[in-house]
C-alpha cells in the first residue's frame, strides 16, 4: 500500500463533496466542520504538516515560527482548538509560504491581512477573519504530532482536499481507496445528469443510478 508524499502525483481534480462522500462509504471521518474557504475559487490537495497553538504563559509567544520547515507541497494544518479571537497566521506568512511552494494553509482558529494572500493567490481556509494578532497571545506548542479537529484525528502526512465546500481530511494509507471511489461517484453523479439532460425525470435518473445510497457505509465486516 502506497502513502502518498509531498511530491506523488495526487489527484487535483477531486472535489470535496465526492471525497467526503467516498469517506461516508468507508466509515471513516474526516470532513472539517467549521472550517471555510477565504474565498471562492480556490483549491489544494496535499499531505499536511500539522501545528498545535496553545496559550502564552509569562515566557511569552509569537505566531509562525515553524514556517522555514514546511516542505514545498504540504498543506499547513493548523490546531489552534477554534479560537477567533487572535490570529496564527497573516500576510507576511502567506507570502513566504507562496514563494516556497507550500499548497495551502487550513486553520482551526482564524488569520488576517486576507488582502495580501488574495493578491499573492495564496489559499487559504479557516474559521473566520479578524485582524488582532496573535504575538504575545498564542505560541507554538509541537509541530508534526497528531491533532484533533472537529473531533477528526489526524496525523502528519494525511491527505487533506480543499475547495469551495471546505477542507477533508483522509488517512494517507487510504488516499487511493478513497479517491477511486471519489472517482466513481462523479462518474455516476455526471450519469445521472446525463439522463435528466436525455428526459429523465430526477427521480427515474437517481433510482437508476442508486444515488441515495452511493456514500451509504458498506460494512466490510
Ligand atoms: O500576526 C500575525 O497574524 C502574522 C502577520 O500579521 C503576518 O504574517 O503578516
Ligand atoms: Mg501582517
Amino acid at each position: 500500500m502506497s502513502v502518498p508524499t509531498a511530491t506523488s502525483n495526487l489527484a487535483t481534480d477531486l472535489s470535496t463533496a465526492s471525497v467526503s462522500d467516498a469517506l461516508d462509504s468507508l466509515g471513516l471521518p474526516g470532513s472539517l466542520h467549521g472550517i471555510g474557504a477565504l474565498r471562492q475559487g480556490q483549491r489544494t490537495v496535499g499531505p499536511v504538516f500539522t501545528v498545535t497553538y496553545e496559550l502564552v504563559d509569562d515566557t511569552g509567544g509569537t505566531v509562525g515560527d515553524f514556517l522555514d520547515d514546511v516542505p514545498a507541497g504540504a498543506v499547513i494544518l493548523i490546531d489552534n482548538a477554534g479560537r477567533t479571537d487572535c490570529t496564527v497566521w497573516g500576510g507576511i506568512m502567506s507570502q513566504t509560504a507562496h514563494e516556497r511552494g507550500i499548497a495551502g494553509t487550513v486553520i482551526h482558529g482564524t488569520c488576517r491581512d486576507v488582502a495580501v494572500a488574495t493578491t499573492a493567490g495564496y489559499p487559504i481556509w479557516s474559521v473566520s477573519r479578524f485582524m488582532r494578532t496573535g504575538k504575545d497571545r498564542v505560541r507554538v506548542a509541537a509541530v508534526q504530532t497528531s491533532v484533533t479537529i472537529g473531533g477528526v484525528l489526524i496525523h502528519p502526512g494525511d491527505i487533506l482536499v480543499a475547495d469551495d465546500d471546505g477542507a477533508v481530511v483522509v488517512p494517507a494509507a487510504r488516499w487511493d481507496e478513497a479517491a477511486d471511489i471519489a472517482r466513481r461517484i462523479d462518474r455516476v453523479e455526471d450519469a445521472i445528469v446525463e439522463a435528466v439532460r436525455g428526459g429523465a425525470t430526477l427521480a427515474e435518473a437517481r433510482a437508476l443510478h442508486g444515488y441515495h445510497s452511493l456514500q451509504t457505509w458498506k460494512d466490510a465486516s
